[in-house]
């Protein structure tokens, strides 16, 4: 190659290193814009692929002037959008539930309703029948007056709110005393619903009987099995006392005034005795005094307001040396505080767990957002539960 040739592939090349850099400009600036539509499409349950948009986009092939590069300026249009689908779907598709999932980062502000101010027609979940910790918390929350509907099982609530039966769902979930409340942790993994509020309660347990019951009379008491738990250092002074377990401590309450019997007893709250005519037997029965339970309040869709100040996700993290101190590194370095980290067996994976964590933050943030980014990147997987006001009393 003489020096001339040699001159004029140099002069080529750098025409295209600038093409490249402008190219990679604008590469940048759509995959941008593809995850922004993407988001859009999840928060609005709209399917990500859209072929008649795609061969509005291909038909932009009419401005290319060679018409001899027609058909290879297709194929190039056709390349970007299966990578902007393939950057979607890595960013958004979770294949193990088959669902598209977002960080609730762009839902605008003004469109979101307050859950606590929700609109009169919201119908609101729980587990349990009335008298329960979970409907004091739904009422302490939302507010007394709100419609209401009641289910068996904690899993019952999470279908309701699945087959658009409720608006809202209100679970317990974690305890002052006892710790997180595993049952409820496993279900907002496996339904992939969000955390828009939480309510913290002080919780009384109280000896609950048929009138003019003594304590020499009982010989069984039924409870929740967290009623049993935080009140084990009272029950401990009766051991003639068998125990049955009821699917919470309304319902044993009223298995109690049901059953009319002076041998059976329920741990449940005031409001269950006044509910169901029963005797206060003994008072305050639970271990700790200060005995708290903090309610979530879920809801389909992540409900982000500036009042938002706390940040519940899940991970799990590869087997590997250091990988949980990389994913909590991001919040040391972006001075976030974590509030709490719990840990759970994968159901599908022996020894295997998944964090669970809380900090304080609103996704809105940018150094928020980027620690997030940072920790879903790090992790094996990711989850975001919700970004919803700080109940004070979890403090
Ligand atoms: O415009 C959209 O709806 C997009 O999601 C973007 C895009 C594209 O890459 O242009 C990607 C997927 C859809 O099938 C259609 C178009």
């Amino acid at each position: 190659m003489d020096e001339l040739e040699n001159r004029r592939l140099q002069d080529l090349r750098s025409k295209i290193d600038e093409i490249d850099t402008e190219l990679l400009r604008l590469f940048e600036a759509r995959m941008e814009t593809v995850i922004e539509v993407a988001e859009y499409k999840i928060l609005n349950s709209i399917n990500i692929l859209d072929e008649s948009r795609e061969n509005k986009v291909l038909q932009k092939i009419e401005q290319v002037k060679n018409k001899d590069l027609a058909k290879t300026a297709e194929e190039f249009l056709k390349a970007v959008m299966s990578i902007s689908k393939g950057v979607q779907a890595e960013r958004f598709f979770r294949p193990e539930t088959g669902s598209w999932q977002v960080i609730p980062e762009i839902e605008e502000e003004s469109k979101i309703e307050e859950p606590g101010k929700c609109v009169s027609g919201n119908v609101i979940g729980f587990q349990g029948i009335p008298g329960s910790y979970s409907e004091q918390a739904l009422k302490e929350y939302f507010g007394e007056g709100k419609n209401t509907k009641n289910y068996v099982n904690f899993e019952d609530v999470f279908q309701a709110l699945a087959a658009e039966e409720i608006d809202y769902g209100v679970l317990p979930l974690e305890n002052s005393f006892t710790g997180g409340i595993a049952d409820v942790y496993d279900l907002l993994c496996r339904f992939g619903f969000y955390i828009v509020g939480e309510k913290c309660i002080q919780i009384d347990h109280n000896l609950l009987a048929v009138k003019g019951t003594k304590l020499e009379d009982i010989r069984e008491v039924c409870s929740h099995t967290q009623g049993f738990q935080q009140s084990s250092n009272f029950l401990r002074k009766h051991p003639e006392w068998s125990q049955a377990t009821c699917s919470n401590t309304a319902v044993s309450a009223k298995k109690v005034a049901d059953a009319g019997s002076k041998a059976l007893a329920s741990i449940a709250s005031r409001r269950a005795a006044e509910l169901y005519g029963l005797d206060i037997l003994a008072e305050k029965i639970n271990n700790n005094p200060a005995n708290f339970t903090r309610f979530i309040i879920i809801g389909r869709k992540p409900e982000l307001r500036s009042a938002c100040n706390k940040i519940s996700l899940v991970v799990a993290i590869s087997h590997e040396p250091g990988s949980l101190y990389r994913v909590l590194s991001h919040f040391a370095r972006n001075g976030l505080n974590m509030m709490k980290i719990e840990s759970r067996p994968m159901t599908d994976k022996t020894w295997e767990y998944l964090f669970y964590i809380d900090f304080e933050g609103n996704l809105n943030n940018r150094v928020v957002k980027k620690a997030v980014e940072g920790i879903e990147k790090e992790s094996a997987y990711f989850q975001m539960l919700g970004n919803y006001p700080l109940d004070k009393q979890d403090r």
